[in-house]
């Protein structure tokens, strides 16, 4: 474990050196009840790239660790990431930061977030990383389930659905303990969308993307609210031409918005990083807010109870991770859309063999 640079890795004994600086205080103790009882929260985020990055950063604002530790492949350029976060401190929680390249620094994890992985280059799909990242997968879960057998594991690379599968395989975790992150960011592009559209807070909106987390995800046009008011008849009412293909329109910008942001910039990043940033706070805090998540889909809206596919539908989440999965309204062609996407992830999973 690399506790980033400290003044002891320069020679001077740590041992005692608040008890010299500080003079006691009458009727002092070491902690509070509270304090020395109170259960610390550590974050593991498992690849320090762009994605990495932009969640352990966001978190740290947050407020919501007591440490993060970073775990990537490459030595120099973690600890890199490391110190140039740790040298943020005078203007941050107080949160320890660790870093390694072995998992042995997640040890006693909370919440474990796997960023690791290839990500697209323009034009390339999510599926298409599925071979390449599987392969890390099968070396990074093992090992990070055995240091934190009780964390819970939300998972981000891509293709994220069925590696939020190959995770819950690996790890041998109940399903309620592994999550994807999955259309969680589709629909906070929809929402931003929509919000745009009618110059009202993207908070304001509720608009769910479900299913895969990449091309065929769908929109539930019936979940679109704004301040607790159903949103789409009257956006149809005020504009003719919100018809099928007008809807299919908003639907397609929605996916495209990462090749989009791909082609520009490379990657992306922040949008993601505050979304699983959300959902940590969500799960660690034991907030029950619903979110659109990638998770065991068996029996929902048709798919068969035998194929054990995680996509996105909107659950409860908390402290024990998946705590319920939100029974919603589909028209037939989006049980339809959903079955479909259902079945390609399916089909992707059962290529795997595990
Ligand atoms: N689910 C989602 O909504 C999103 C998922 N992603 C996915 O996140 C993944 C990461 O994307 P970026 O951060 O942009 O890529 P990146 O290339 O910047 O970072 C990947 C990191 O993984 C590290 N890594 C490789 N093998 C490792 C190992 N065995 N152990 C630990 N670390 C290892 C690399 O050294 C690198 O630092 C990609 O699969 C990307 O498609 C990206 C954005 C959104
Ligand atoms: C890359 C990716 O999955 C996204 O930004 O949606």
């Amino acid at each position: 474990m690399h506790k980033t640079s400290s003044l002891s890795e320069l020679g001077f004994d740590a041992g005692g050196a608040s008890s010299g600086f500080f003079r006691p205080v009458a009727d002092g103790c070491p902690a509070t009840p509270t304090t020395a009882h109170r259960r610390l929260t550590k974050i593991s985020v498992i690849g320090a790239g762009n994605v990495g990055m932009a969640i352990a950063q966001t978190i740290l604002t947050q407020n919501l660790a007591d440490e993060i530790a970073l775990v990537d492949a490459l030595p120099d350029k973690l600890r890199g990431e490391a110190l140039d976060l740790q040298h943020a401190a005078a203007f941050l929680p107080r949160v320890r930061i660790v870093s390694g390249t072995d998992a042995a620094v997640t040890r006693n994890s909370d919440l474990v977030i796997i960023t690791a992985g290839a990500r697209q280059i323009p034009g390339e799909t999510r599926l298409n990383l599925l071979q390449r990242n599987v392969a890390l997968y099968r070396k990074i879960v093992p090992p990070v389930a055995e240091h934190s057998p009780d964390a819970l594991l939300l998972l981000v690379s891509n293709p994220v659905d069925v590696l939020t599968y190959v995770a819950w395989k690996l790890s041998g975790f109940p399903a309620s303990r592994v999550i994807g992150s999955g259309t969680n960011l589709d629909s906070s592009r929809f929402r931003s969308l929509i919000a745009e559209h009618l110059d009202v807070n993207a908070q304001d909106v509720q608009a769910y993307m479900v299913g895969e987390h990449g091309d065929s995800s769908v929109a539930i046009w019936s979940s679109i609210s704004v301040g607790g008011m159903p949103a789409l008849k009257s956006l149809r009412d005020s504009h003719r031409s919100f018809d099928e293909a007008a809807l299919e329109g908003i639907r397609r910008t929605v996916v495209g918005g990462a090749y989009e942001v791909i082609s520009l910039k490379g990657y992306t990043s922040w949008a993601i990083g505050y979304s699983v940033a959300s959902l940590a706070t969500s799960l660690l805090r034991d907030q029950r807010r619903v979110h659109p998540v990638s998770v065991l889909a068996a029996g929902f809206h048709g798919i068969s109870d035998g194929h054990e596919v995680f996509l996105s539908l909107p659950a409860r989440l908390g402290r024990g991770g998946v705590l319920g999965v939100a029974e919603m309204e589909l028209t037939e062609a989006e049980a339809a859309q959903l079955r479909r996407s259902a079945k390609t992830l399916w089909e992707n999973c059962q290529l795997l063999n595990l």
